[in-house]
C-alpha cells in the first residue's frame, strides 16, 4: 500500500458541482451555492475552438474571486489532447485546490499530470504539493486500472466513474436501475476503498427525470460512494441529504458508541443494542459515521 500522509481532517465531497469554464457568469456566483466542490471544465463542456479562451477566462475569475470554503477544482482535457499541459500550467499559476484528469486509464496517466503539476509548482512559487489531484475513470481500461490509478499519487484524494463515456464504451445505454453500470461502479469503490480514497459517482444528464436521478443518487450511497458529480444546482440538496447520515444513523451510532464506552471494562465484547448484535466493526464504524455528522456540522456531541 502506498505510504500516505494521514490527513489533517477528510475533506467532505458530498457534492462536486461541474461549470463550464467559457462561461465567467457561471465561475463568478460559483461559491454561493453552497456545493461542496466546484468542478471548472475546461474539457468537453468547451467547444474545441473555444479552448484558449475558456482556460484565459478561468484564469481571471480564479485570480479575482474568492471561493471561502468552496474547494475548486479544474477538470483539464485529456492526455491524449495538445492542451492538458497549458491547463495544468493555468490551474497550479491560479491556485486552484485540486485537478480533475479526464479520461484517465492509468498510473502512469497519474504519474504524468502529477509531473507536470510539480513543475508547474515551482515554475510559478507555489507551495509543493499544494495542487490535489483526481482521476475520472472513463473507459473499460480505466475501469480495469483503478487500483493502481488509485494509489499512483499521494496527490490523488480520490476517483470518480464517468458513465457518459463508459457507456459509450460499453454499448450501452441508462437502464432503469443501472444495471449496466453495476460492475463498474462496485469495481471503482472497491478499489477507492483498498487505497484508502475517496469514490464519487458519475453525473445524471436528464434534468427532467427528477425520480430517476434521485433513484441513482441512492444507489450510489448504497454502494459506498462518498458523493456524485453534478451538472445543475437543481441536484445539489438532494445529493447533499443523501450523502449525509440521517438523524436516526447519527442517534444509533451514539448510542452504540456510549454503549461501548460503558461496557468496554465488562470483559464483553459482543452484545445487543435495540436488538441487533454489536461488536468492533460496528463500534468503528459508528466513530466514522459521528466523525463524518461533524465535519458536515449536523452532529454537536461530544463523542
Ligand atoms: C458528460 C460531461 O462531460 S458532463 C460535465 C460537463 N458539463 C457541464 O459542465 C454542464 C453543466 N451544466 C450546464 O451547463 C447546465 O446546467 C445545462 C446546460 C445542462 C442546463 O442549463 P439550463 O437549461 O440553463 O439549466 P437551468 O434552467 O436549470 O438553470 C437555472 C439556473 O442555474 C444556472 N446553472 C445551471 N447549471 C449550472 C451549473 N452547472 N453551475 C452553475 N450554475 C448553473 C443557470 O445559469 C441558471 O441561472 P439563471 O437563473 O441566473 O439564468
Ligand atoms: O464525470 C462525469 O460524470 C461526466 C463525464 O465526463 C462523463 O459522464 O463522461
Ligand atoms: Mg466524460
Amino acid at each position: 500500500m502506498i505510504n500516505r500522509p494521514t490527513p489533517k481532517k477528510v475533506r467532505i465531497r458530498r457534492s462536486m458541482m461541474f461549470m463550464n469554464a467559457q462561461k465567467p457568469n457561471l465561475l463568478k456566483d460559483a461559491y454561493i451555492y453552497g456545493v461542496d466542490s466546484i468542478i471548472m471544465d475546461l474539457e468537453d463542456a468547451v467547444a474545441e475552438n473555444q479552448k484558449d479562451s475558456a482556460r484565459f477566462s478561468l484564469f481571471n475569475t480564479l485570480k479575482n474571486i474568492d471561493y471561502g470554503d468552496t474547494e475548486v477544482i479544474v477538470r483539464i482535457n485529456g492526455l491524449d489532447t495538445p492542451h492538458w499541459q497549458e491547463d495544468v500550467r493555468v490551474c497550479v499559476a491560479a491556485g486552484v485546490d485540486g485537478i480533475r484528469i479526464a479520461k484517465c486509464e492509468s498510473a502512469d496517466d497519474v504519474r504524468t499530470v502529477e509531473k507536470a503539476v510539480a513543475a508547474a509548482e515551482a515554475e510559478f512559487g507555489v507551495e509543493s504539493g499544494r495542487t490535489l489531484l483526481m482521476a475520472a475513470l472513463e473507459s473499460p481500461i480505466g475501469i480495469m486500472h483503478a487500483y493502481e490509478i488509485c494509489t499512483a499519487s499521494t496527490r490523488l484524494f480520490g476517483v470518480a466513474i464517468s458513465a457518459g463515456d463508459l457507456r459509450k464504451s460499453l454499448h450501452v445505454k441508462s437502464e432503469p436501475g443501472g444495471v449496466e453500470m453495476f460492475t463498474a461502479r462496485s469495481q471503482v469503490v472497491m478499489a477507492a476503498r483498498a487505497a484508502g480514497v475517496q469514490c464519487f459517482d458519475t453525473m445524471w444528464p436528464n434534468l427532467d427525470d427528477e425520480a430517476g436521478f434521485e433513484a441513482e443518487t441512492i444507489q450510489a450511497r448504497q454502494l459506498g460512494f462518498d458523493g456524485k458529480s453534478l451538472i445543475n444546482p437543481r441536484q445539489i440538496a438532494f445529493v447533499h441529504q443523501t450523502f449525509a447520515p440521517t438523524k436516526a444513523e447519527i442517534a444509533y451510532a451514539e448510542k452504540l458508541i456510549r454503549s461501548f464506552n460503558a461496557q468496554q471494562d465488562s470483559g464483553i465484547g459482543v452484545y445487543t443494542v435495540d436488538g441487533k448484535l454489536v461488536d468492533v466493526p460496528f463500534f468503528d464504524d459508528a466513530r466514522r459515521v459521528l466523525a463524518q455528522a461533524k465535519a458536515i456540522g449536523i452532529y454537536h456531541g461530544e463523542l
